[in-house]
């Protein structure tokens, strides 16, 4: 079993991963917000990842960092994002290289892509749609909450270029229980069921890489992200797909 420290566990992609392989590993969460429910069951650290201190000794003896921690939102602001996800994630990073932390899941977005779209929709979002992004595309964020997340990928090249760190960068779609309408087109593209996510950081948990930025999408018919490199390179094998309605 890893021993996993999960950043941001107390939000929504944390309970789809821990309601997924929480019995699968030795887990460690943190978050600024203190546990309920549940997580209360855990070894848990009320803190904010950019407190150093705290990081230092949540990652001491620990083999996989999944970070999610951070300010989700598309419209967040600029302070909020330079500090939650800018900051903080440099202070993640920072405590795992002085832990000596093997690997860490940064959990990306597809808002570090974003102005792909603009041009090529809704086209793109339809069955007949050749069209791919396949994670060695630059960044184009149509916001300032997407640049944030494109910084946290350039972060994680620094450090398994310079202190050899295992990084993969999840550009997660859109995480939501049920599926999306049918009718939402981008949402049918975008959807990663919980099953997928939890089975998608599962495999980023167990697959040996260097420096990976993969899609977080379940095995939709519309699609406009490859799910390719995580096929290939982590073993992932999605179950889900947002064509398949149960209502
Ligand atoms: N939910 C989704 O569909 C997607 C989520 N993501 C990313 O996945 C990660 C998790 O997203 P969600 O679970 O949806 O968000 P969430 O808001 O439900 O959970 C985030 C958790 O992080 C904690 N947190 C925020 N800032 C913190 C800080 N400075 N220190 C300590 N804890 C802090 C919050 O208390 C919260 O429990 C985020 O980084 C988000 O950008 C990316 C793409 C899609
Ligand atoms: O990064 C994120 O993306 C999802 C999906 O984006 P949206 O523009 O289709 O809503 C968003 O729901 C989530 O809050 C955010 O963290």
């Amino acid at each position: 079993m890893a021993r996993v420290l999960l950043t941001g566990a107390a939000g929504r992609v944390g309970t789809a991963i821990l309601g997924g392989i929480g019995e699968d590993h030795e887990w460690r969460l943190l978050d600024r917000d203190p546990p309920t429910g549940d997580l209360a069951d855990y070894e848990y650290y009320v803190a904010d990842i950019t407190d150093e201190a705290a990081l230092q000794t949540a990652t001491e003896d620990i083999d996989v960092v999944l970070h999610l921690a951070g300010d989700p939102r598309p419209e967040a602001p600029w302070d909020s994002v330079l500090t939650n996800n800018i900051d903080g994630t440099h202070a993640v990073y920072q405590a795992a290289v002085e832990s000596g932390v093997e690997k860490v899941v940064f959990a990306s977005s597809n808002h570090a892509v974003g102005a792909y779209e603009t041009d090529r929709k809704p086209h793109i979002y339809r069955t007949g749609s050749d069209y791919r992004l396949d994670g060695t595309e630059l960044p184009r964020p149509k916001n300032v909450y997407g640049v944030s997340k494109a910084a946290g990928e350039t972060l994680g090249r620094y450090y398994h270029d310079m202190h050899g760190l295992s990084v993969v960068n999840i550009r997660i779609g859109n995480l939501t229980k049920g599926h999306p309408p049918i009718d939402y087109e981008r949402g049918q593209a975008m959807w990663l069921s919980y099953r997928d996510c939890a089975h998608l950081f599962d495999r980023c948990i167990r697959a040996d890489y260097g420096y990976e930025i993969v899609y977080g999408i379940s095995d939709n018919d519309r699609k406009y992200y490859s799910i390719d490199r995580a096929r290939d390179v982590l073993g992932y094998q999605p179950q889900d797909n947002s064509a398949d309605h149960d209502d």
